[in-house]
Parts: structure tokens; sequence; C-alpha cells
């Protein structure tokens, strides 16, 4: 029987049925294609897939959206599902038997938790932060990460422009007051946005995309990045965070979570603001130091503010009463007037989940079954025209190895009796990848191929696709 091996980290062998091109919804439907396929495999002039989807086993946290699992079992891949994160230990356990595991903002995979996962092959980061993995480790131990780079920066922007408009008009606390029965019509410190200046903190995917739309408001923006970057429409570059500060009606901030960018608006900055200045976060909870706003925003210094995301936020709904323990201040929070809080829903839009699922999963999928790694945010990024299949006893090796001098002769030593096809090679930091198609390889072969890459030096993790 033609066996199929992927193999992942020495760890262990995953054997694989013979090459599948079945697409089924069901794992019954899964079980008669494949059941066809082997009984008309030699009829079958073509194979789509490298080894039978129907051993990879994916699991997806955090609601991950739907058009993600219908691409994953259109592939044939096992997919188990759950709406929230899981706690540390149950994560420990169920990420010990899967090949890909796809997570949303709240699911921390440490060092401690990617430790376990023996067999895990990629990580999809179903959202834009990475902050929430330890990418480094991750590479070190030969595993993917993939993220979705922007397709919820248009709803984050949108709900920023939403939450402008409502400081400037106080509906937050108008509709607060109305629902409890209070009737209060006021025009003192309403104001319009049109002529106000935007000072956006963070000139990425959200912060140009909401430049765009403040200036369709009639705002002036400013922005401050650590990079230079074009301006689109009529927006300013500072060349410091205080001249943005000094300056801004409304400060926002859209930077990743990064040790700089700890407590980036503290005391200082708030008394570096405009008397009555609004603030604004959908960007990570660390950004701002929220115990330093709580005192500025009583002394009447900062008007308004924000919050969509939090230094600690519940794993999920069901768990989600919010009450920071780890900090005291949310009692205060609440109690002031013009805050708006929401619970992390920037990216959480129909549009957004539904395009993010598609995108993560084909990237994934694509790295499962072809070894692609463009886009990867931790691991060099390669790819080579997808593998001959139907070309009887190609294979395609995936060694993923330290960047060190003497790796790529050592290899094609172990290769020298094959026809290299194709070979393509990349680094990044400490972390190379191989990817290289040969011919001529018999069934017996490969088991050699694969255990004499495995005893290499540099070897971090291998893969054997045919
Ligand atoms: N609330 C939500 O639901 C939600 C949704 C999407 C993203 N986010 C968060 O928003 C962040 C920004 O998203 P994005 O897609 O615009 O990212 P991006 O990478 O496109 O842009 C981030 C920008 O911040 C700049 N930057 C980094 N460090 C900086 C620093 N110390 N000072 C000034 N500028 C700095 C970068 O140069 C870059 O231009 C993400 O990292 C994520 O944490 C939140
Ligand atoms: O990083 C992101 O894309 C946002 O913070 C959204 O995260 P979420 O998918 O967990 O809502």
């Amino acid at each position: 029987m033609n066996i199929i091996n992927l193999q992942n980290a020495a760890q262990q062998d995953i054997t694989f049925e013979p090459k599948a091109d079945t697409i089924s919804a069901s794992p019954i439907q899964t079980f008669i294609d494949s059941l066809r396929h082997r009984l008309s495999v030699s009829r079958q002039p073509k194979a789509l897939k490298p080894f039978s989807p129907g051993d990879i086993k994916i699991l997806l946290l955090e609601n991950v959206n739907q058009s993600a699992t219908n691409i994953f079992q259109e592939q044939g891949y096992q997919v188990e599902s759950y709406n929230g994160a899981l706690t540390e230990d149950c994560l420990i356990e169920k990420i010990k038997d899967v090949h890909a595991i796809g997570i949303r903002s709240k699911t921390k995979l440490t060092a401690k938790i990617l430790e376990h996962a023996k067999k895990l092959i990629v990580i999809g980061c179903f959202c834009i932060g990475t902050n929430q993995v330890d990418i480094d480790y991750a590479a070190s131990i030969g595993v993917a990460v993939f993220k979705s780079p922007f397709s919820n920066s248009r709803s984050v922007a949108e709900l920023v422009i939403a939450e402008i408009i409502t400081l400037a008009r106080q509906i937050g606390d108008r509709s607060i007051e109305l629902h409890t029965g209070t009737w209060n019509k006021v025009s003192s410190r309403c104001w319009e946005v049109r002529g106000k200046t935007l000072g956006i903190i963070g000139y990425g995917h959200i912060g140009s995309q909401l430049s765009v739309l403040a200036e369709s408001l009639g705002m002036h923006v400013l922005y401050y990045d650590i990079v230079t970057i074009m301006p689109l429409g009529t927006a300013k570059q500072m060349s410091t965070l205080n001249e943005l500060l000094n300056k801004a009606d409304f400060v926002t901030c859209h930077v990743p979570a990064t040790p700089e960018t700890k407590n980036m608006l503290s005391a200082p900055q708030f008394s570096a603001m405009k008397d009555g200045a609004y603030v604004i976060n959908a960007s990570r909870g660390t950004v701002v130091d929220i115990s330093s706003l709580l005192t500025v925003m009583k002394a009447e210094k900062v008007a308004g503010a924000a919050f969509d995301v939090f230094p600690s936020e519940p794993a999920n709904n069901a768990s989600g009463v919010y009450n920071d323990t780890l900090n005291n201040w949310t009692s205060e929070l609440i109690s002031l007037p013009n805050v708006i809080l929401t619970p992390h829903i920037g990216g959480s839009t129909e549009e957004a989940q539904c395009v993010i699922g598609n995108e993560v999963a084909h990237m994934l999928s694509k790295y499962i079954n072809e070894g692609t790694s463009v886009s990867s945010v931790n691991l060099p990024e390669i790819s080579l025209k997808t593998l001959a299949l139907d070309k009887e006893n190609t294979v395609r090796i995936l060694y993923i190895h330290k960047n060190i001098p003497g790796v790529l002769k050592t290899v094609n030593d172990i290769l020298a009796d094959h026809n290299i096809d194709k070979q393509f090679s990349d680094s990044r930091d400490n972390i190379a990848y191989l990817m290289i198609d040969i011919s001529s390889v018999s069934q017996d072969e490969i088991k050699q191929l694969y255990d004499s890459l495995n005893q290499t030096n540099a070897k971090i993790s291998v893969r054997i696709l045919y």
C-alpha cells in the first residue's frame, strides 16, 4: 500500500492513508469517499492532496467563524470547535492531540502550553493581534503561525468613528438616563466633530482607515507612528507623541501590544493633552494606564473615554461578568460620566469574521497540504509551485532547521541519489525553512530519507508529503 507520512518534529510519526482527493462534510461521507478512492486509486489520474485529510485534527476555539469550519471540512479534516477560550489545563490536554489550532485574542499559547503540542504543525490566529502567542517559541519547535493581517480593520475604524461622535455628544449618558426614566436635554459641552482634530497613535491598517473616515466627517487628522508612513488625504504625521497630544481633541490608540506600547498613555501623556480632550482605546488593554486616566477624568482634564479592550478580559461570555479583580478601578470607571465600555467587539462584525474565517483557514490548509508558509508571522515565507502529485514517486520534503552553516550540504548529501526537481530555502533570524521536491523516490526510500533527515543536527522538524 502506498503509505503517506506527514511527520512532525520527530516526536512521532503520523501515518496517513494514500493520496485522497475527497471533499466531504461528515466523517461518514469522508469514510465512504476514502473507500471509493482506495478502490479506484489506479484509475484516478490525479490526486490533489498529499495525504488522507481525514487524519488531520483541527481544534477551533473562541467561536471562530463557521466559514473556517466549512473550509476545513471541505478538506476532509476533523474539526472540534468551542465557543470560548479553554482553561490552561484543558488546553494542555486538547493541544496534545491536534495538528492545527485556531484561536482569537483570548487564548494564550505560551511556551508552557506549546511544550505539550507534540503533533502541532500550525497555529491560526483568526484575528489581527498575535501578542497572545509565543511566536518565537512556536518557530523554535517548527510550528508556523498565521494571522489575518487586516480583515477586521474597517470594522474597528467604524466602531471608533461611532465612539468619537458618541463621546462628543454624550450619547451614552443620555441613553442610560432615558432608559432609567430621566429626560435630560442638554447642549452644554456637546460638540460637532466637524473641524475637530483627531490624533491617531499607530497609523497602520486601522489607523489609516480611520483617518480616511474621519476626514470625510470634516475632521483634521494628525498621527504619530514609529515609522514614517505616507499620509492619506490631508493627514499629517507628527514627529513626537507629545506634539500630537498637544493638538488633538480626540486621541485614539491603534498600536500593537509590545513592551514599548505598555502604558503608552499614562500621567505625563494625559497632562500633555488639551483640556477637555477625549481618549479612545480599541487596541490592547495594556496601552492605556487606566488608573492615571481616572485621575485626569475626575479633574475634568479629560472629558470622556471609550474602551473596547481591558488589561484582563473574560475567556468567554458565559464566564463574563466583568469585574476585573486584578484592578480596583472597575467600579470607579463605570461611575464616571461619558465613559463608553464595550466588550472587545472592535472586530466583531459578520463581515469581518466571515472573511477572517475564510482567509486564515485557507492559509492553514495550504500550509498543511503543501507546506506553503507565505504570510506566516514567524517562519520564513516560502512556497514552490504546487507539487506535481500525479507525477509518479515525487515527494516534497519540508525541513525546518536551525539557521547555521553547512545545512544545505548535509541535506543535499542525503538526497544525492535523487533527482531534485525544485528547491527553495529562506531564513528568518535563527530559523530556516527548506522545501524540496524530488522525484524517483520509492516507498522504501521515503522512510530512509525521513530517518536520515531526522538525524541531522540542525533539524527542528521534518515532514514528507507525497
Ligand atoms: N478592538 C479590536 O477588536 C481590535 C481589532 C483589531 C486589532 N486590534 C488591535 O489593534 C492593533 C493595531 O491593529 P492594526 O491592524 O492597525 O495594526 P498594524 O500593524 O497595521 O498597525 C500598527 C501600527 O502601530 C505602529 N506602532 C507600533 N509600535 C508603535 C509605537 N511604540 N509607537 C507608535 N506607533 C507604533 C506600527 O508602526 C504600525 O504602523 C492590533 O495590534 C491589535 O492589537 C484590536
Ligand atoms: O486582534 C484582533 O483582531 C482583535 O483584537 C479582535 O480580537 P477577537 O477576534 O478576539 O475579537
